[in-house]
């Protein structure tokens, strides 16, 4: 996977080249470039901004410099397996599953948006010729986009054939299955008069399952009951609680 990023603070994404993200590198499953969006200005003071229509507080990032960075970076007639991600505040929920399809994509450009956002027809006239998502981590609001492309780029990362070392946490993490997961436990046995639930120190790995899956359910309904009345009713099985 091809990944660019533009921003106007290309520092910020310096993480790019750590620890997982740096070993999928390594491995050869990913490709980052981070580029500073001003070197598509051609001002003396390199002005990616300006006032907004309509009037309104802030400064709206002007469309011109976007448009030569997303020209440079999927050259017209290029555009092949070339997705457009946007994080701004009003995009669509990001979640596990976007993670999945964009870890399907060949080449995702990500647009760090800042002031009140990116105008619109940058977002508008890519879409004539490649995918574009705008997305949301959660409803808050940050200065820009940046820190939600370092989480996006490690929940999209990790999914790569080659980046985990050990593909079976893969299966069982939270929203894998669409449940939250199960709590976790090592040595010691006993800590601050605390006990390691016997039941995992039973041997008996049907029981074992059975005991994780009823805590996840148990853990999902009490914290994200919002996952349980979207849980696909085949996914319940029988042993489950009423469903
Ligand atoms: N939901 C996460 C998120 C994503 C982007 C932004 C943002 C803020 C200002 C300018 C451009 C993007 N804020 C929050």
């Amino acid at each position: 996977m091809r990944v660019d990023v533009v921003s106007i603070f290309p520092e910020y994404l310096a993480p790019l080249g750590l620890s997982l993200i740096g070993r999928a590198r390594a491995a050869g499953v990913l490709d980052v470039g981070v580029h500073d969006l001003r070197a598509w200005t051609h001002d003396v003071h390199r002005t990616v901004d300006d006032t907004p229509y309509g009037g309104g507080p802030g400064m709206v990032m002007r469309p011109e410099p976007w448009g030569e960075a997303l020209d440079s970076l999927v050259p017209p007639g290029e555009e092949s397996g070339a997705r457009l991600v946007v994080p701004t505040p009003a995009g669509v929920r990001f979640d596990q599953a976007m993670a999945h399809e964009l870890a399907a994509e060949s080449h995702l450009v990500f647009a760090c948006g800042r002031y009140e956002g990116i105008d619109q027809r940058v977002l508008e006239h890519a879409g004539t010729r490649m995918p574009v998502t705008e997305v949301s981590l959660g409803d808050y609001v940050l200065f820009g986009g940046e820190v939600a492309v370092l989480v996006i780029m490690e929940a999209v990362t990790r999914l790569l054939p080659g980046v985990l070392g050990n593909a079976d946490s893969l299966a069982e993490e939270s929203h894998a299955h669409g449940l939250l997961e199960a709590p976790v436990y090592t040595k010691p046995p006993s800590w601050r008069g605390l006990d390691v639930p016997e039941i995992l120190r039973s041997g008996d790995h049907g029981r074992i399952a059975r005991w994780r899956r009823d805590q996840a359910l148990v853990r999902t309904a009490r914290r994200r009951p919002d996952m349980l009345a979207v849980l696909p009713a085949e996914r319940l099985d029988k042993r489950d609680v009423a469903a």
